[in-house]
C-alpha cells in the first residue's frame, strides 16, 4: 500500500466543514515511519483546508492505533531511526497544536503511541468493549519520553498518571471513563464519530482564531519543552535503542506478541 492510502480524508456527509481522518495501515496501525508520514502529510493539508475540525480514527474493526511500530525500534537502521522520530515529535506537535478542533473516535485498542495520539486529540469517544487504552511503555522495557508524560498529564490528574506510566497500566474503557482519559463511551464506530461531532458542535458560535489560541495557550508547556530539545530527544532515543537491554526487552515483546497469536489458534 502505498503512504498515500495510508491516511483517508473524507468530509463528514452532514458538514463539509468537519474531516473524518482515518488510518489504515492493516492489520493494527502500528505507527511506521510511512504511516508517520502520512499523518504529518494530512496534518499540514488540513492546516490550510477550509475544514474547521477533524475527527481522527480507524479503519480496523478492533484497533484504534497499536502505537509506535516495535519493528522501527528493534534492531534498526540508526538514520531511519532518527527521521522515524522526527517524524513523530512533528506528528504530535501538528496535532496537539491544531487549529482545528481536534476529537479522537477511538474505535479499538489504542496502546502507547495510539493514546498520544488519542490524547493529543481535545475529546475522546472509544467503543465499549473489551478494549484497553494507556502509556504501556515500561511494560515494554522501554520509558514514555517526557512529552508523552505532559501529553497525558494534560489529560488526566497527575497522580493518576504517574501511577498508570510506572505501572505500564492499560486502561479497560470503564476505567479510562472514570479517570478521564476518555470523555465518553460509545456503541460503536458511528456512535463514536456521533459523539465526536456533537463535542465539534460546541463550537459552532466561537469564533476559531480565539479558540484555537486559548487551546494553544492551555497546551503550551509541552510543546515549548519539545520544541527547545528537538534533537536532544531525536539522540536520546537513538542512543536508547543502542542499549542491548532495551533491544533484549524489545525482542521478548515482540515473541510474546507473536506467541500470543499462537495460543489463540
Ligand atoms: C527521547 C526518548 C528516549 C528514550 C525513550 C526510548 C524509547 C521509547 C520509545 C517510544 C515509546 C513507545 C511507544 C509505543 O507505542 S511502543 C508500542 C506499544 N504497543 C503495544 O504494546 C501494543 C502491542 N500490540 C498489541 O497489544 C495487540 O497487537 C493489540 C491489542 C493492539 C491488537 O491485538 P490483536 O489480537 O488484534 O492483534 P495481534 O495478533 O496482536 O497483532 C497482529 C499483528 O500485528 C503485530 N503488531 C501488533 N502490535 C504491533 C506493534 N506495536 N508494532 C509492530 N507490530 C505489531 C503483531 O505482532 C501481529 O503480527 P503478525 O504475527 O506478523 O501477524
Amino acid at each position: 500500500m502505498s503512504s498515500q492510502n495510508l491516511v483517508t480524508v473524507t468530509p463528514d456527509k452532514d458538514n463539509d466543514e468537519i474531516a473524518i481522518v482515518t488510518m489504515q495501515r492493516p492489520p493494527v496501525n502500528s505507527l511506521n515511519l510511512e504511516l508517520l508520514q502520512a499523518l504529518s502529510k494530512t496534518l499540514d493539508e488540513l492546516s490550510t483546508s477550509d475544514f474547521r475540525a477533524m475527527v481522527l480514527t480507524s479503519a480496523s474493526p478492533t484497533v484504534f492505533s497499536a502505537g509506535l511500530d516495535i519493528m522501527e525500534m528493534y534492531k534498526p537502521d540508526l538514520k531511519r531511526a532518527e527521521q522515524f522520530w522526527s517524524t513523530l515529535q512533528d506528528v504530535w506537535l501538528k496535532l496537539f497544536e491544531s487549529n482545528l478542533i481536534t476529537a479522537a473516535a477511538i474505535n479499538g485498542h489504542a496502546p502507547a503511541g495510539g493514546c498520544l495520539l488519542a490524547m493529543s486529540c481535545e475529546y475522546r469517544a472509544m467503543v465499549s468493549g473489551k478494549y484497553s487504552i494507556g502509556l504501556n511503555e515500561t511494560a515494554l522495557g522501554i520509558v514514555a519520553p517526557r512529552w508523552f508524560m505532559d501529553c497525558m498529564l494534560n489529560t488526566i490528574s497527575q497522580r493518576e498518571a504517574e501511577i498508570a506510566l510506572t505501572t505500564g497500566k492499560l486502561f479497560s474503557v470503564e476505567e479510562a471513563l472514570k479517570v478521564g482519559l476518555i470523555d465518553e463511551t460509545a456503541k460503536d464506530k458511528e456512535d463514536a464519530i456521533n459523539k465526536c461531532l456533537g463535542f465539534i458542535e460546541k463550537f459552532e458560535s466561537i469564533p476559531p482564531l480565539p479558540r484555537s489560541m486559548t487551546k494553544q495557550k492551555f497546551r503550551a508547556n509541552g510543546v515549548q519543552w519539545l520544541k527547545a530539545n528537538k534533537q536532544a530527544d531525536i539522540d536520546e532515543f537513538v542512543h536508547f535503542l543502542k542499549f542491548p537491554q532495551v533491544q533484549q526487552s524489545l525482542e521478548m515483546y515482540i515473541h510474546m506478541l507473536k506467541s500470543k497469536q499462537n495460543k489463540s489458534e
